[in-house]
């Protein structure tokens, strides 16, 4: 190998990218917390419980089950702000909320994927990224954001003469509905269509509805057992049935995503991007 190439693989092989995980004791976090020592360009130097949790003091690699990593969960964000270089958050809206805030000030990048932000956290959000660098996205898996170009492909070809039908089905402890990954694909059939979404979206259906109105996107939400994530969109035309599925068959899937996008995202200045962007496919 010559000195180039050497150089280049030091770069980016010596886990230099130093990382922070909120809510690491979550279905997600831990998966995080794996995919973080798994990637040869990070490290996990920081874990982060909420205040109160029993998981305070507790090694973040053991908690994860993969071994002793020397990382002790805290419960304070400022405390260890100034280690890391991007803090992933995957937790719950109103402590997302903080740590965009906390991060904004002392200049730290993000990579976000709690779902269920009202718009008052909305609102922190593109707030917080005047100032940082955030990738925020319902989804990181890659065949997810590969079908939000189909949808947009499928609505474009379609326009309205196709009713569109999102399902989306989720483990029984989710609490929030429909799914961060179902409004971005509803989003891209509506931006697609020339639609706002809030003008057009219908959530379940009950009762004496009326006939279904042209040009709506209906949006329903399946919770049950430990489904980890399925989405199908519906376009339902005359004479034809065309169905977009996307089914998550591990959450490793996300948080390699994740971990990809922090890569990505420290070298960027202050914005908000998707997972698309980090993927290339907005080029
Ligand atoms: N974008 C994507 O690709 C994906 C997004 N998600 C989203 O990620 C989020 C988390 O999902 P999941 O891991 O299943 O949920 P969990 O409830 O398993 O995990 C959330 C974790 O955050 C912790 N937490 C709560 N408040 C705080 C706080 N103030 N500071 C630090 N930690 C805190 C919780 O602690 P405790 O339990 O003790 O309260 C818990 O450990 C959800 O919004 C989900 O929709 C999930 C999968 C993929
Ligand atoms: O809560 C989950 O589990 C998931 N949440 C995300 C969403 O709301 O879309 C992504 C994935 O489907 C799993």
């Amino acid at each position: 190998m010559n000195q180039q190439a050497t150089n280049q693989t030091n770069q980016t092989n010596n886990k230099a990218i130093k990382i922070g995980v909120i809510g690491a004791g979550g279905r997600m976090g831990r998966m995080l917390i794996e995919a973080v020592q798994d990637n040869p360009q990070t490290t996990l130097s920081a874990a982060i419980e909420r205040q109160g949790s029993s998981l305070v003091g507790a090694d973040a690699g053991e908690v994860a089950a993969i071994g002793h990593l020397n990382v002790s969960i805290v419960d304070d964000l400022v405390s260890i702000i100034d280690d890391i270089d991007v803090l992933i958050d995957f937790s719950l809206p109103a402590a997302t909320e903080q740590n965009m805030k906390i991060c904004a000030q002392h200049n730290v990048a993000m990579v976000i994927g709690t779902t269920g932000f009202n718009e008052q956290q909305e609102a922190v959000l593109a707030e917080a990224s005047k100032k940082i660098a955030i990738v925020y996205a319902g989804n990181y898996s890659t065949g997810v954001n590969l079908s939000l170009k189909l949808l947009g492909m499928a609505a474009k070809a379609f326009g309205t003469d196709a009713d569109v039908e999102i399902i989306e089905a989720h483990h029984k402890h989710k609490i929030d509905a429909p799914s961060g990954t179902a409004y971005m694909m509803a989003e891209a059939v509506a931006a697609a269509r020339g639609q706002n979404l809030k003008d057009v979206a219908v959530y379940g259906r009950e009762g004496q509805t009326g006939a279904r109105e042209t040009g709506t996107i209906g949006i329903h939400a399946i919770r049950g057992g430990e489904i980890i994530g399925d989405h199908t969109v519906m376009f339902i035309a005359d004479g034809e049935v065309v169905e977009i599925t996307h089914r998550a068959r591990a959450r490793m899937t996300f948080a390699a995503g994740a971990v990809r996008a922090t890569t990505w995202v420290i070298q960027q200045s202050a914005g908000q991007y998707n997972m698309q962007d980090v993927l290339g496919l907005n080029d």
